[in-house]
């Protein structure tokens, strides 16, 4: 049975990587996908817009929807403090298999909480199975389709405190007009467009901040 393409980026990572140096894993995944074979990770450009939110925000609870091969995973894990965490949602077996591998060689296994499963079953399930009190971060990068309804979930989960910070990829491409319309029309949202580019392309893309005004 050939190989996935996730596999071949797993692979290439455990070659090429320096184990336990989540930035040798990122610039690898990077360098495979910008020079091998293209894949949705947030990718080099738009990952400095991740990671300076992050770093701003410092957040003690983080909650990722699309874990993929978990290179974004890695990103905000290596900027976390000490003894926050990051709890990422997966619900495709093979890519969280891939991720939880990817992570591990990262070294940030210790900070990363892979949720397998459909994010419309996880959410409800934060505060009680997962000892969530409030997420301080929410780092949106699944099905696009899934952004508001997810949105709208984690607020009825009262999952949300005055400040916690929304960061939604692929405003542009594939795009998430419905999220935007209804995000940027809510008024309990504050939120800030940052214009970028597609992970390894030349082509327009944006990531949307949304600070929850409580
Ligand atoms: N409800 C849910 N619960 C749990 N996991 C879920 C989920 N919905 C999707 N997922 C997972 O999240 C990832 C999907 C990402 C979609 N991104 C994309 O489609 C995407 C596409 C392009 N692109 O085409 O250029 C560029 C990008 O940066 C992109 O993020 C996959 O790993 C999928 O299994
Ligand atoms: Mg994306």
């Amino acid at each position: 049975m050939n190989q996935s393409k996730e596999q071949r980026i797993l692979n290439f990572v455990l070659q090429n990587a320096v184990r336990g140096d989540p930035r040798s894993v990122m610039d690898t995944i990077d360098k495979y996908c910008s020079q091998k074979e293209w894949a949705m990770n947030v990718g080099d450009e738009k990952g400095l817009i991740l990671d300076k939110t992050v770093e701003e925000l410092q957040p003690s609870v983080a909650l990722e929807l699309g874990t993929y091969c978990g290179y974004s995973a890695v990103r905000i894990a290596r900027l976390l403090k000490a003894g926050a965490r990051l709890l990422t949602v997966e619900f495709n077996p093979e890519f969280a298999a891939i991720a939880k591998q990817i992570i591990e060689f990262a070294g940030v296994q210790d900070k990363v909480k892979i949720l397998e499963g459909p994010s419309e079953e996880i959410i409800p399930q934060l505060k009680k199975k997962y000892e969530v009190d409030t997420l301080d971060f929410v780092f949106l990068d699944h099905w696009k389709d899934r952004y508001t309804p997810d949105t709208i979930l984690i607020q009825e989960c009262n999952l949300l405190r005055k400040g916690s910070v929304l960061l939604a990829d692929n405003i542009i491409v594939p795009g998430a007009p419905e999220f935007l319309k209804y995000i940027r029309n809510n008024p309990r949202f504050q939120c800030t467009n940052y214009p970028s580019h597609l992970e390894y392309m030349k082509v327009e893309d944006a990531m949307e901040k949304a600070v929850f005004l409580g």
